[in-house]
């Protein structure tokens, strides 16, 4: 089949890398000239594993192009894949700029049947509006088909979920799209699941709060467990041997973040609120998060009760581990909130060299420590987990090790002399 992707993001790069190798002809485009002319040179400008192989081999066999003509393009395929952002907005909804813009190109071009179909991510009611206006642009019902896809992929693990996932939506408003649209990916074992347009959107914010909710549910959890001197990672393991709770998404930490559960927990709430329907689960679930990095900054300021001057290290600056995504990074949150304090913020990551005022990145994890008072474990990136705590012992000023991932094993810490903190860990 011959796709064409609209928006060269995170995506929109790694579904066009994939469908290529199922064996499409695909051509992603976007209006960032730049991004497109260096892709074109086979040079991504996002770490994902395995993608920048995966996409220069798909331009060597010809099944895969980048253009910045993106209403050439869009004029010239037959299937659309909409894969542009939809960022927050102030009020928490969903910005749909980027996908307007999408759908004036469609209505302008559209002359010979396309489907049309919507990966980004978009609140409830927005593909039928796409549909609506669509006709209200006087493009005949004949002529297109709307189709409401949405991505589940994880980042750091995109192409796996890629090629291995779990579940494949489709609402439509018709059936006849279906026979095309299940040639579409590589299923596996994978249920399609049918539904409306609406329904299907409603699917994937239902997902992402859901994930959200069993994060909150465990920082919770590690609060009580904290105030009961008892190790939370107990009771997580104790949740997750029950089947009909499973023992993902419940770990305790800084919270959750990245470029897509914060967002879409707000959209939802404000998609609720429009129809007058309450949301008090998703709003605890916000309040948790949001007052998880205060609870770490308290617990530091039990053993450092005046920040000022100090220096501390924050290791880990990505949202989360194999990614360099820095997009609602708990992480950042927490190193301003840390400079506000006067502190002196020093970092290291596998994947980032932060540059941000008032913070000096290390490439090395020992030199980053180096006079420190505090260290931070703020991601929970493997290679934290095997650190030398002697050498980092020997280089600290003082002796504070807050875990707020939760990931690092307490004795080792401990053996050296260090102070270990954490929250709901003894
Ligand atoms: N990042 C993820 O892990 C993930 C996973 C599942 C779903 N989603 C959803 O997918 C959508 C895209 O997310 P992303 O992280 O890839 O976004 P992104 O911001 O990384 O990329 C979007 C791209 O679209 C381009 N673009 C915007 N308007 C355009 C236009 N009119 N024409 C051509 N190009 C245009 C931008 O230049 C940008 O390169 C969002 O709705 C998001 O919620 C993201
Ligand atoms: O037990 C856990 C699991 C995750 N997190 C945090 O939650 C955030 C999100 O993690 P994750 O869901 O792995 O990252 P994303 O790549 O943003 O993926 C989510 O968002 C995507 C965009 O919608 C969806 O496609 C995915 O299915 C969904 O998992 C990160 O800050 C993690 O540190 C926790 O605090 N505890």
């Amino acid at each position: 089949m011959r796709i064409c992707i609209v928006g060269a993001g995170y995506v929109g790069l790694t579904t066009a890398a994939a469908l290529a190798d199922f064996g499409h002809e695909v051509i992603c485009v976007d209006m960032e000239e730049s991004k497109i002319e260096s892709l074109r040179q086979g040079k991504v400008p996002i770490y994902e594993p395995g993608l920048d192989a995966l996409i220069n081999k798909n331009i060597k066999n010809n099944t895969l192009f980048f253009s910045s003509q993106v209403e050439e393009s869009i004029k010239d395929y037959p299937i659309i894949l909409i894969a542009v952002g939809t960022p927050s907005q102030e009020d928490g909804s969903s910005n749909l700029t980027f996908i307007n813009q999408v759908v004036e190109v469609i209505a302008s071009t559209t002359n010979v049947y396309k489907i049309i179909i919507t990966k980004s991510t978009v609140p409830p009611g927005t593909n039928e509006w796409i549909h609506q206006t669509l006709v209200a642009k006087g493009i005949n019902e004949d002529l297109f088909d709307v189709v409401s896809n949405p991505e589940f992929l994880r980042e750091g693990l995109a192409l796996w979920d890629l090629y291995h996932p779990n579940k494949i939506v489709f609402g439509t408003k018709t059936n006849r799209p279906l026979k095309e649209l299940k040639k579409l990916y590589v299923r596996g074992k994978a249920p399609y699941i049918f539904t409306s347009l609406t329904g299907a959107e409603l699917i994937k914010y239902a997902s992402n709060a859901f994930l959200a909710t069993k994060i909150s549910f465990a920082n919770e959890m590690a609060r009580i467990c904290d105030a009961y001197d008892v190790d939370y990672a107990d009771i997580a393991k104790g949740l997750g041997t029950d089947p009909r709770i499973g023992r993902y998404f419940l770990n305790s930490g800084l919270g959750f973040g990245g470029s897509c559960l914060p967002k879409d927990l707000s959209s939802l709430k404000h998609s609720a609120i429009r129809k007058n329907v309450e949301t008090k689960l998703l709003d605890a679930v916000r309040e948790v998060n949001d007052t998880q990095i205060k609870l770490y900054l308290n617990k530091l300021t039990t053993e450092v009760p005046d920040l000022t001057e100090k220096q501390i290290t924050v290791w880990g600056v990505t949202f989360k581990p194999g990614t360099d995504d820095l997009r609602s990074s708990p992480a950042i949150t927490l190193i301003n909130k840390l400079l506000e304090k006067g502190c002196r913020v020093h970092t290291h990551d596998p994947m980032v060299q932060l540059e941000l005022p008032g913070v000096h990145s290390h490439t090395d994890k020992y030199e980053s420590v180096t006079n420190s008072d505090a260290l931070i474990i703020a991601t929970e990136w493997p290679q934290f987990l095997e650190s030398d705590w002697s050498e980092v012992k020997s280089r600290m000023k003082g002796s504070i090790v807050l875990d707020a991932r939760n990931c690092i094993d307490e004795k080792l810490v401990r053996k050296q002399g260090l102070v270990y903190l954490g929250v709901g860990k003894q």
